[in-house]
């Protein structure tokens, strides 16, 4: 699903009305159309207090013409205007007449007025902002968004939370509504997902108003929202006289004393998302444990190999650095011995990262395409503080685009950075914040591109499927008890869960 920015959504409802030869307020009549049916459908008519709370631009047009459609239900609505400016929409003014013409008479709030009363089970309707917000609420109208919540009454926005603006974050968080649900309409917003905007809704769907199809596929959108019908044409079946050679052999190199377990979870990672064979390469410690914890594997320690013979000789199609390897100045050197004359795909993770950001010209050797899995602490490594998630994106498009290689920006909602584009990861959940889920992402991401997926995709694949990985995982084991050995344990599920059909969900 796309994630197109302010600017393109105006743009594609401008061109929807062009296109359907439709009024504006034809638009505004689906948008609300949609939300009506979406509450009338789960409220069937009760007797609920509904206060809707509209501003005097679009989105309050929107929620104005919820109200006329609730009351010709016979819903009991109240119904205020946020009288923040003069400057009110045609069709909010058109919505706000044909409410009138029902003789409905809204409340005018102002900073004169008292805040109005509110039971803890009605139900907020928040069309105060929409995306048109363009600067700081006033503080009367900070202060009405407060008292709303505090209210622990079920609170739906529209659109988006009132008070977040698409492209920056809000500077005083309580001049933002924090809703319940968001009712958007037909795209993702991408303050939905950065971590410091994403807080002020739970959760979020999309309502589809019909805008002009040819635009939506015509239009490169900046980010995309990956979920399952983006993935699944990347799925590379498996053909019946396929062997392992066909599936390629993985490089694992990490571990060190204490951290072998870091190499075994990746190494055990790339084995169980499809790759044909692995061989794990640890410093003589990890033989034993690698051997026992992973009799698939095949090991070599690095008494007496160099990288680049190995990866030569073993034809490795994939190496996977980094897991618990340590920054010592030997590992250091080693790994700068082996990106100097390494051609293969490579994917980067924790202490590979961390040499990378003590010694930047080494970014130089990487070959193009290298895929980076960062987490917050890593990247702020490699990229220097950033003020806002907004610049941290903006500074990862530049770093990626910089030395043309993949990030893999790690987080609740993972995002994917190549080539200026941004793929936001839609699987994932709060139990995957465990030692190690990362050293399985890192596995599962090499694991693909050995089997012949683009390091793009199989970044972007991996992501996914390690996400499913969680979701499935924490069905059965709960969020604490999630561990990174329990996201390995499912990962075949995951597969599975890609082509399962709708119909099979029930008996699950
Ligand atoms: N394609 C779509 O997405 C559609 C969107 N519609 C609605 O239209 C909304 C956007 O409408 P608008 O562009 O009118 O914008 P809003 O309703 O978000 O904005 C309010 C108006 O107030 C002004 N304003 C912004 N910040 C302010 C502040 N801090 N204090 C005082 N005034 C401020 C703005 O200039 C804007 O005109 C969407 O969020 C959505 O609800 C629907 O009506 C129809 C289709
Ligand atoms: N709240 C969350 N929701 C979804 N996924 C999460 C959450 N927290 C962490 N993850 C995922 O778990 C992984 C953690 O990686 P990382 O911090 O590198 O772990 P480690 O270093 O222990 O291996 C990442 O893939 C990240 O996206
Ligand atoms: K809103």
């Amino acid at each position: 699903m796309k994630v197109f920015s302010g600017q393109q959504i105006y743009q594609a409802d401008k061109i929807t009305a062009e296109n359907q030869n439709i009024t504006s307020d034809i638009l505004m009549e689906r948008a609300a159309e949609q939300i009506f049916n979406w509450l009338h459908h789960r409220l069937q008519g009760a007797k609920v207090g509904i206060h809707l709370f509209c501003g005097i631009g679009n989105n309050g047009g929107d929620g104005i013409a919820l109200a006329r459609m609730l009351l010709e239900n016979d819903y009991q609505i109240f119904v205020y205007i946020v009288n923040y400016s003069e400057k009110r929409s045609k069709d909010f003014l058109l919505n706000l007449g044909r409410l009138k013409d029902r003789k409905v008479w809204p409340t005018y709030l102002d900073e004169k007025s008292e805040l109005p009363n509110i039971h803890p089970q009605d139900i907020i309707i928040d069309g105060i902002f929409g995306i048109g917000l363009n600067r700081n609420p006033d503080n009367w109208v900070v202060n009405l968004i407060k008292h709303l919540n505090s209210i622990p009454a079920f609170t739906l926005s529209i659109d988006i939370p009132s008070g977040l603006f698409l492209e920056k974050v809000p500077d005083n968080p309580d001049g933002v509504i924090r809703a319940e649900h968001v009712l958007t309409f037909q795209f993702p917003k991408l303050v939905f997902f950065l971590p410091e905007t994403g807080i002020f809704l739970q959760n979020w769907e999309v309502l589809d108003i019909g805008l002009d199809q040819n635009f939506v596929k015509g239009e490169a959108a900046p980010y995309e929202f990956i979920g399952k019908f983006e993935v699944l044409p990347m799925y590379r079946p498996r053909l019946k006289f396929s062997h392992k050679g066909n599936f390629g052999h993985v490089l694992s190199v990490g571990g060190s004393y204490g951290k072998i377990g870091a190499l075994i979870l990746a190494s055990k990672a790339s084995l169980e998302s499809g790759a044909g064979l692995v061989t794990a390469y640890a410093p003589e410690c990890g033989y034993i444990p690698i051997q026992v914890a992973l009799p698939e594997a095949m090991v070599l320690t690095n008494g007496t190999n160099e990288i680049e013979k190995i990866v030569h000789s073993l034809q490795i199609a994939s190496v996977t650095v980094g897991m618990g390897m340590g920054t010592k100045e030997a590992t250091a050197n080693g790994f700068k011995e082996f990106l100097k004359a390494n051609k293969v795909p490579i994917v980067l993770d924790a202490d590979a990262l961390n040499i990378l950001a003590e010694q930047p010209s080494l970014l130089n050797l990487l070959p193009a395409l290298s895929v980076l899995t960062p987490h917050p602490g890593e990247l702020k490594r490699l990229l220097g503080k950033w003020k806002d998630d907004f610049e941290k994106l903006e500074k990862a498009k530049e770093f990626a685009s910089k030395y043309d290689l993949i990030l893999v920006l790690k987080g609740a909602h993972t995002i994917t950075i190549y080539n200026n584009l941004g793929y936001i990861n839609s699987t994932g959940n709060p139990g995957m914040a465990t030692a190690g889920s990362g050293d399985v992402l890192a596995g599962i991401i090499s694991g693909l591109i050995a089997q012949g997926y683009s390091n793009l995709q199989a970044s972007i694949f991996g992501v996914f499927l390690h996400g499913l990985a969680g979701d499935i995982a924490v069905m059965n084991h709960g969020y604490e008890a999630l561990s990174a050995t329990k996201l390995i344990d499912n990962i075949g599920k995951a597969f599975k869960e890609l082509f399962r059909r709708p119909e099979e969900q029930k008996g699950d």
